[in-house]
């Protein structure tokens, strides 16, 4: 069998793991390209890895792989999706909140026959939303409770003077819709947005957003109402280098990126 050959888009804390990962080898996958902002850090991070992929464009991306993975900034977004959706190939998103303002990244896969695939990511239960989404969801609530240091700097706070150093409680810092908290949050809560596009959408899902001094945690916590089930789910992610990115982000890419070539599929 060929393998998929896959690209990565971003040396970060996600992007470092699947890298690895590829390099040690996953049957039917091959690590094809990475692109970097800086391409001489990117080299050096390689050779000291001892992994072997040349560094590339993001607009060249589509000659090296079939399938990037998307692990940078939100606002490359575009940069990263557009020359290869025009080419008829896969996009692993991570940056999901980029995608609400952007619904014509998803009619460009549409009329060209390339795939979005935003991954379960830093969350839990997107098989269960999708199925119910089949029938009638009435309501999707989320709360997100993060240690401070990984809301810190958000837009949302800058721009109202919220100051989340030195709390001693938990505060309360946002409640509103999903489409709403990913331009106030663009890197801490990607999470209700994949979990918007999984159920009934960004401005009928609902989110609140706590800075709590007391977790360690990314801690995640949904409620579902269907036609078909009502079900509650938390997750409490353990950060991994990037206080803002849980550990569990790049493993679900990993499974997501497994399930691309596997004889068995597990899961929606
Ligand atoms: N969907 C989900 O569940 C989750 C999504 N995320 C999102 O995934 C993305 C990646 O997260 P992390 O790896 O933790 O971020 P990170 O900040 O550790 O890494 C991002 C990398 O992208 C690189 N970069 C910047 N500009 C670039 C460009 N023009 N071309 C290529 N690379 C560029 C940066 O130098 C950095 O190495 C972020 O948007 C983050 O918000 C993070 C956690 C969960
Ligand atoms: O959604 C995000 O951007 C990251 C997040 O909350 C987590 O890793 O728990």
């Amino acid at each position: 069998m060929v393998p998929m050959r896959i690209g990565i888009a971003g040396l970060g804390a996600i992007g470092r793991t699947v890298a690895r990962a590829l390099a040690d080898g996953m049957p039917g996958l091959e690590l094809a390209c990475v692109a970097a902002r800086d391409p001489g850090k990117a080299r050096a991070w390689l050779e000291s890895q001892g992994i072997v992929a040349p560094v590339v464009k993001l607009e060249s991306m589509p000659s090296h792989a079939d399938l990037v993975v998307e692990c940078a900034p939100a606002s490359v977004l575009d940069d990263i999706c557009r020359p290869m959706l025009s080419a008829r190939k896969k996009v692993m998103v991570l940056s999901a909140g980029a995608l609400l303002p952007r619904p014509e990244l998803i009619e460009l896969a549409r009329s060209k026959g390339g795939q979005i695939i935003v991954p379960t990511g830093a969350l839990i239960g997107l098989d269960a939303v999708t199925a119910a989404a089949q029938g009638t969801i009435h309501s999707v609530r989320m709360v997100t409770r993060k240690p401070p240091r990984g809301l810190a700097g958000a837009p949302y706070l800058v721009e109202n003077g919220i100051s989340v150093d030195g709390l001693t409680a938990p505060l309360r810092v946002f409640a509103g819709s999903a489409r709403e908290a990913a331009i106030g949050f663009p890197a801490n809560v990607n999470v209700v947005a994949a979990l918007a596009l999984a159920g009934i959408g960004p401005d009928r899902t609902t989110i609140e957003i706590w800075a709590d001094p007391g977790v360690e945690r990314n801690c995640h916590s949904i409620e579902v109402d269907a036609d078909s089930a009502k079900f509650s789910m938390s997750i409490e992610n353990i950060p991994s280098e990037n206080p803002r990115t849980g550990r569990i982000t790049a493993l679900s890419v990993l499974a997501a990126l497994a399930k691309q070539r596997a004889p068995l599929r597990v899961g929606t």
